[in-house]
């Protein structure tokens, strides 16, 4: 039974577990739990001897650290070997002797078990142990476990936290199941951010290696806990006694805690109950406190953990529903596509479209047409001046038509040259001209700005050539080309625009572009709506053009070196990339842009660009992160070169435009 409604979340998080002790009778296990509310159970799947408690909690540092409790000895069900470890199979015998390892797998129908069950690997294996034996012992019995588990078509598994510092062959084994798994994805519960590092680097980052984290009563400082955003969280285990009671007596979480879940749930992860019931309930059921009224005999066959459930239901509802935009958004989370290339190119009607539902973008601009006619033409003048505004790169209108609205509201007189290079756009153009009665203020050009000849000069400038990296869609270059038209005093909207970066985890984006398999895909720069990722640093500006720009010695090449601090507080992090955005002022205060401290609210024509490494660089608590992007400039193309030199030097990605660039 999902969480509850949440308007437009459809995502993994509406499912909440629960963590299970070993019970030899699934169906019973999994009817109780499903009966009590639970969507899935995360059970142990074998017949182990020897059951370990782990807890995970944050130390001072930020790091989850480990806590490994006493060694208990389970009651093996009547069936099976009390003992059973695979060592205590003669070596002559192995082969050929299976003893149960585990129940039948007709005890539940393939459904039940993919649908679920989340498989539990024993907690007792140490693959890095130095006792030969054990070590031994733990590899048969993970091999034997997780295959198991794939027989079943469970979606995950949850491995046991390593147990020292190192944990090379654990890494070694996992990495070699995981390079023949296909359908389940395997969980690593963690106990801190660098051991998990280390595991997931000697599995060479394997896509199907997720991670379980504890959440216990302390937390670290939020820019330690940011990072694990970044990285391929699938559940966050919630125990009972982290929980705290609420004036009724009930559990709940503190501010910090709640603030936590709704992160989880925001980016898509599970939640799941662990540990026994630690609040004793004289009645009702509400873990919010709400007025229900279940007697006492309902009261009896509740889970256990029913009001801790209802308490994580609730936070759950109570989440603010996604805005409209957002919710239509969804589809292009971490979607990685290719930048746009509308010099080189024509777009489609379908892109068109979509600019134009952006109502926002529009407004800033006739914001910006209005100001700049205001302070071009006096009251006084009003009534006698024309002033020429051309909008260069036309597209099917839109700007043509936020500034005749901006003459209309500050009763300037306008005439308009609409310049466009594609010549389906122009079509269009057409017939708005006559639909709307312009065509005795707008004349409309079906030509390329760098080289029209234009009958007379223009007073306003009005361009939208803009990426979402700002100059990548070679605004500086087609201006470059327009400004001959402009009045020596002339106004260019936008007047400036600045790129900006900054350092993300993302281990998602990362696999994504690894799928490829090819250098050329790590050397291209991709638009995507970020939404799994670890924000490192603040972003820092990159590359400014200003028009308009009648320096003689101009230039478009750009070089920056950039160097990010992470916040003290962080800890050690992984260094995927580099996400991208721009600022544009569009005429003094006017202005429009993604970066993230000073977007534009409501406006959806740009998402963020991303700018992958080559290979991951780790970046240690308190080191600074050094990086360097190249605007080049060809005859036919323009492209970026980007690479990091500290704390390890990357390869430049993208020499000479290799494998993305920009076409003139
Ligand atoms: C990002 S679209 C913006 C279109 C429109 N202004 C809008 O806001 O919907 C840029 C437009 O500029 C046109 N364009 C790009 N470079 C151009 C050039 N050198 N000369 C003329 N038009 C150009 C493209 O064809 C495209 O229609």
């Amino acid at each position: 039974m999902p969480l509850g409604d949440n308007l437009g979340d459809k995502s993994d998080s509406r499912y909440c577990g629960v963590e299970t002790e070993f019970n030899d009778d699934m169906p019973h296990v999994l009817s109780c739990n499903v009966n009590g509310g639970f969507d899935f159970v995360v059970a142990p799947l074998g017949f182990s001897k020897l059951k370990m408690f782990a807890f995970t909690k944050f130390d001072k540092t930020g790091c989850l650290l480990i806590h490994y409790l006493d060694v208990e000895k389970l009651q093996a069900a009547e069936h099976m070997e009390p003992g059973y470890r695979p060592s205590l199979i003669d070596k002559a015998s192995r082969d050929s002797t299976v003893l149960p390892f585990a129940g039948s797998d007709l005890v539940l129908s393939p459904s039940q078990w993919s649908s679920h069950v989340v498989g539990k690997i024993s907690s007792w294996i140490d693959l890095d142990s130095e006792d030969d034996i054990l070590r031994v012992d733990s590899e048969i019995t993970l091999k034997q476990e997780l295959a198991w588990a794939s027989h079943l078509s469970l979606q995950a598994c949850l491995l046991p936290t390593p147990k020292g510092t190192s944990c090379g062959n654990y890494a070694r084994c996992v990495n070699q199941i995981l390079q023949n798994l296909n359908n389940m994805q395997a969980v690593e519960l963690t106990d801190s951010w660098e051991l998990w590092n280390s595991f997931r680097v000697l599995c060479e980052h394997h896509s199907q290696l997720s991670i379980a984290l504890d959440v216990l009563s302390s937390l670290p400082s939020a820019n330690s806990i940011g990072r694990w955003f970044g990285e391929p969280v699938k559940a966050a285990i919630v125990h009972t006694d982290t929980f705290i009671t609420n004036a009724r007596g009930y559990p709940c979480l503190s501010k910090r805690h709640q603030n936590l879940l709704s992160r989880f749930f925001y980016y898509s992860i599970q939640i799941v109950l662990s540990g026994k019931p630690v609040h004793k309930l004289s009645g009702g059921n509400s873990a919010a406190g709400a007025d229900h009224s279940d007697n006492y005999a309902q009261q009896a066959q509740r889970h256990p953990l029913r009001s801790y459930l209802d308490y994580v239901g609730y936070l759950y509802q109570k989440m603010e529903p996604l805005p409209e935009q957002e919710r239509f958004e969804l589809g292009y989370r971490d979607f990685l596509q290719s930048p746009l290339q509308p010099l080189m190119d024509n777009l489609e009607a379908q892109t068109y479209e979509t600019f134009e539902k952006d109502s926002v973008k529009y407004i800033q601009y006739q914001r910006a047409v209005s100001k700049a006619l205001v302070d071009r033409i006096s009251d006084e003048n009003a009534s006698t001046t024309t002033v020429v505004l051309m909008v260069v790169g036309a597209g099917r209108g839109p700007l043509v038509r936020a500034s005749l609205q901006a003459a209309e509201e500050t009763g300037r007189k306008l005439k308009v040259y609409a310049v466009e290079k594609n010549p389906n756009a122009v079509v269009t153009l057409h017939s708005l001209v006559k639909l709307e009665g312009w065509e005795n203020v707008v004349t409309i050009i079906s030509s390329d700005m760098r080289c029209w000849d234009a009958p007379e000069k223009a007073d306003i400038l009005v361009s939208e050539l803009l990426g979402s990296f700002g100059d990548n869609e070679l605004s500086p270059e087609c201006l470059d080309g327009a400004e001959r038209f402009l009045k020596p005093d002339g106004i260019s909207i936008p007047s400036s625009y600045t790129s900006f970066i900054q350092p993300v985890t993302t281990s998602k984006l990362y696999n994504d572009v690894k799928l490829h398999k090819d250098l050329l895909h790590f050397e291209t720069a991709y638009v995507v709506k970020l939404h799994r990722l670890a924000r490192l640093s603040p972003s820092q500006s990159v590359f400014t053009f200003t028009h308009p720009n009648y320096s003689p010695n101009r230039s478009n090449q750009r070089y920056k070196k950039l160097r990010f601090e992470m916040p003290n507080d962080t800890g050690s992090t992984i260094v995927h990339g580099f996400a991208g955005y721009f600022d544009a002022i569009l005429y003094k205060d006017v202005h429009l842009g993604i970066e993230p401290s000073t977007a534009t609210p409501n406006m959806f024509s740009w998402f963020p660009i991303f700018f992958p490494l080559r290979s991951p660089v780790y970046v240690k608590a308190g080191s600074p992160l050094e990086f360097h992007i190249w605007r080049c400039c060809g005859n036919t193309k323009v492209w970026y070169e980007w690479c990091v030199t500290s704390p390890t030097s990357s390869p430049i990605h993208n020499s000479n435009g290799r494998s993305y660039w920009v076409g003139l």
